[in-house]
């Protein structure tokens, strides 16, 4: 990558005598820039000056083949140091605010002398400066600010009230010079650097003073500054060679009354102070809109009107085991598996809601709105020109099984992507108390809807992510059934391209095709019966791009690879032969199966294999009878031949291919429908030896032992 240079342009450091601004100067001065170091030579209390710092690095400089003139300024009087730069460089282009001091006290010993003194150079200083510089700035329609703040500032220190206050005071000043700076493509972000430097020489312990060298943080200034870099408005700390954006963020906390008539008690805070203060979904809001947009969005929900702010934008959706049951069956549920009997029927013990069904209301209400269709500038955009592309789920709440909830919709950006539009749409969901329960992202492809003149790339989408490059740990397929669109509309996506064969010719295909949150209803669902055990409550999130149209009647195959909590999947219409659903993942909240590559596809041996299992390495606790963990090796014969061979460790929760080391003490061999009775249970080892059915080498008491282990582990084969 080429240097960046800062050719023609004039930095002004403040505080560049030594420690950080010296480090900045000089690395502004060898890349190009002309630059004022401002030093008023005082030591770190603010006392004495004197020209030598400043001098000493504009010498550095101009050795080094650089430009630089030194000032002796106070920040205090900032327009004296722009003045500088104006007389010596005829423009000033970028303003590092850096100078500080310090007079440390605990906190009830502190003077009014040491607080002014300390707001005078930190805070007063970075008002004076930038604002000398402002309309410079404007007026040549550039300009790159930093401000200088501190750990201290964003999280307070024992000593530094005064100078905690001017630090965080800083970052308000920064906030509102990005905001309006922005149109003059004015810049200011905040720096939040550990350095050692004269502030901090005898604060921190020598061994991390050594490690936290200025010139590991000027680069990160420098780019900030650059031409090149869009950043605005952000805080980012720096230390030790790293890097990282610091945020203030709001949990979603809590509504303190049921009706506008209300009154908050101080009871309703005391019972409500858990959700208040509860920051494990905590949200960053860009702007004051932002904040006072989810303030209203509270009070739609306290309405229960969802508000009369936008009312295209806002839908309550009322839903109850009927409709969970419906989207269930829609997405392929059904009772030939057990487990699943608990999306179908409303007694079952474990009865839940697939984490997908909250989709639907945000499905309903961009269906019911026309923020979609309209939201292309010029055209209107059609139904039947309406492709689902992406789509992201994230359950962030306590969703309800049953009730009422409130959606608003919002289009966040619009691509010209020529052969269409992409349409960004986000979808907040809340519950009855005005709690956010799941955010829904619909990306909608209008085909046809494209050359509007709008830009091809966003920001706002949620990336799609690539799968690993090795072969899947698991591979379920389905079938879908050819009534499987006509099923799933009914949970209330009734576009006709789905069901209607003349739309769908219309749309250019040769018979309808098949919605697309029906194809990621399916695969989630395989996904939480492969890596969740079928416990909705573990899923987290869902991203996918919908990369092909789905037949119905087609059989989908979900390829799955495990990495952490993080499951990719990529789905195939196995009729077409052609990804469907591809770049996507499930976050689980964590796994059930602790699989992590099973190298086979059970379904396609079902029928005539013949198990035989060597346990290996069984220790068993004396205390705990059941706890019997050991190491199996599987060997899959088809028609007597091995086809397949692999090794379960039921201790280290691993699946692997290949035998495992070790000498095997017991071995069973027994039929593909005995071993299903075995794993299940319902066929007891020493019985099914007696009847001949089970042909047992070695530890027949450890052969019982292992019935109630299948039946742990048969589902994850
Ligand atoms: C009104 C309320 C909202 C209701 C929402 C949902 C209503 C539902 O009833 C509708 C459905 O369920 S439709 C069924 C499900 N969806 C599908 O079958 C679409 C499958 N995808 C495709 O056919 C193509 O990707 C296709 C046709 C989408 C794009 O293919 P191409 O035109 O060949 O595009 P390509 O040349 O590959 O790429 C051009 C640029 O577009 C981006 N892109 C491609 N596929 C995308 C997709 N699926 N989603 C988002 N963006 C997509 C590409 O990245 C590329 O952009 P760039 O060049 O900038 O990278």
């Amino acid at each position: 990558m080429a240097d960046l240079k800062f050719d023609g342009r004039v930095v002004v450091v403040t505080g560049a005598g030594a420690g950080l601004g010296r480090a900045y100067a000089l690395l502004f001065g060898s890349r190009g820039a002309k630059v004022v170091v401002n030093d008023l030579g005082g030591g770190r209390h603010g006392d004495g000056s004197s020209s030598n710092a400043a001098d000493a690095v504009v010498d550095e400089i101009v050795r080094n083949g650089g430009t630089a003139v030194a000032d002796y300024n106070s920040v205090v009087e900032g327009e004296k140091i722009i003045q500088t730069a104006l007389n010596k460089f005829g423009r000033v282009d970028v303003l590092i605010n850096n100078a500080g001091i310090l007079r440390d006290k605990s906190f009830a010993k502190i003077s009014d002398q040491d607080w002014d003194l300390v707001h005078a150079v930190h805070l007063k200083g970075s008002f004076k400066t930038t604002q000398a510089a402002f309309p410079i700035f404007k007026k040549q329609n550039y300009g790159r600010v930093i401000m200088t703040a501190s750990n201290s500032g964003l999280y307070g220190n024992f000593g530094q009230a005064n100078y905690s206050a001017a630090k965080l005071g800083l970052v308000g000043l920064a906030n509102t010079v990005a905001i309006e700076g922005r149109k003059y493509n004015i810049f200011c972000n905040v720096i939040v650097p550990t350095a050692a430097s004269r502030l901090t020489e005898d604060i921190l312990p020598p061994d991390l003073f050594a490690e936290l060298k200025p010139e590991l943080i000027a680069p990160v200034v420098a780019y900030l500054c650059h031409e090149s870099c869009q950043e605005n408005g952000s805080i980012i700390e720096a230390a030790a060679g790293w890097a990282g954006r610091c945020a203030i963020v709001r949990s979603n906390g809590a509504l303190l009354r049921q009706k506008p008539e209300d009154q908050v008690s101080i009871e309703a805070v005391k019972d409500n102070w858990s959700t208040i203060r509860n920051l494990s979904n905590a949200q960053k809001l860009d702007t004051i809109e932002d904040a006072t947009g989810a303030l209203m969005a509270s009070l739609d929900a306290l309405r229960g009107t969802g508000g009369d702010r936008n009312a295209e934008d806002v839908d309550s959706f009322e839903f109850c085991n009927k409709d969970t049951i419906l989207y269930a069956l829609g997405v392929g549920a059904s009772v030939a598996s057990e487990k699943e009997l608990r999306y179908l029927y409303e007694n079952d013990e474990s009865f839940s809601v697939l984490p997908t069904f909250y989709i639907i209301p945000a499905l309903q209400l961009l269906m019911s709105s026309s923020n979609v269709s309209n939201a292309v500038p010029g055209k209107e955009v059609s139904l039947e020109q309406i492709l689902h592309g992406e789509h992201y789920l994230e359950i962030v709440g306590e969703v309800p099984q049953e009730g009422k909830l409130t959606s608003r919709a919002k289009v966040s950006e619009v691509l010209d992507k020529g052969s269409g539009a992409v349409i960004v749409t986000d979808v907040e969901t809340c519950d009855q108390n005005g709690n956010v329960v799941a955010l829904n992202q619909c990306i909608t492809f209008a085909v046809g809807a494209g050359n509007f003149g709008g830009p091809r790339a966003g920001t706002k989408a949620v990336p799609c992510q690539a799968k690993p490059s090795r072969s899947p740990d698991v591979t379920v397929s389905q079938k879908t059934s050819i009534d499987q669109a006509a099923l799933y509309r009914l949970s209330g996506d009734t576009n006709p391209l789905h069901i209607d064969s003349n739309v769908a010719a219309i749309a250019g295909y040769k018979r309808p095709i098949l919605h697309g949150l029906c194809t990621l209803g399916f695969s989630v669902r395989l996904v939480l019966s492969a890596f969740a055990d079928h416990d909705a409550s573990l899923f987290k999130a869902v991203k996918v791009r919908f990369v092909k149209p789905v037949l119905p009647g087609d059989t989908l195959k979900v390829d799955m690879w495990r990495e952490g909590n993080r499951i990719f999947f990529e789905t195939t219409s196995v009729d077409s032969n052609q990804v469907v659903i591809g770049g996507s993942y499930v976050d689980l909240k964590s796994v059930k199966s602790a699989i992590k590559s099973t190298p086979t596809n059970m379904s396609s041996l079902k029928s005539d294999a013949v198990f035989e299992f060597i346990v290996d390495q069984v220790k068993q606790d004396p205390g705990k009878a059941k706890s019997v963990g050991g190491v199996f090796l599987y060997n899959i014969t088809k028609d007597g031949k091995q086809v397949k061979q692999w090794t379960m460790d039921l201790k280290n929760a691993k699946v692997f291919e290949g035998k495992p080391e070790g000498k095997p003490n017991t071995t069973l061999t027994v039929s593909d429908d005995d071993f299903m009775q075995l794993a299940e249970g319902k066929l007891n080892p020493q019985q099914a030896f007696m009847k001949g059915k089970l042909k047992i080498t070695g530890n027949i008491m450890l052969a019982q032992k292992l019935a109630p282990l299948l039946k742990t582990n048969a589902a994850k084969l």
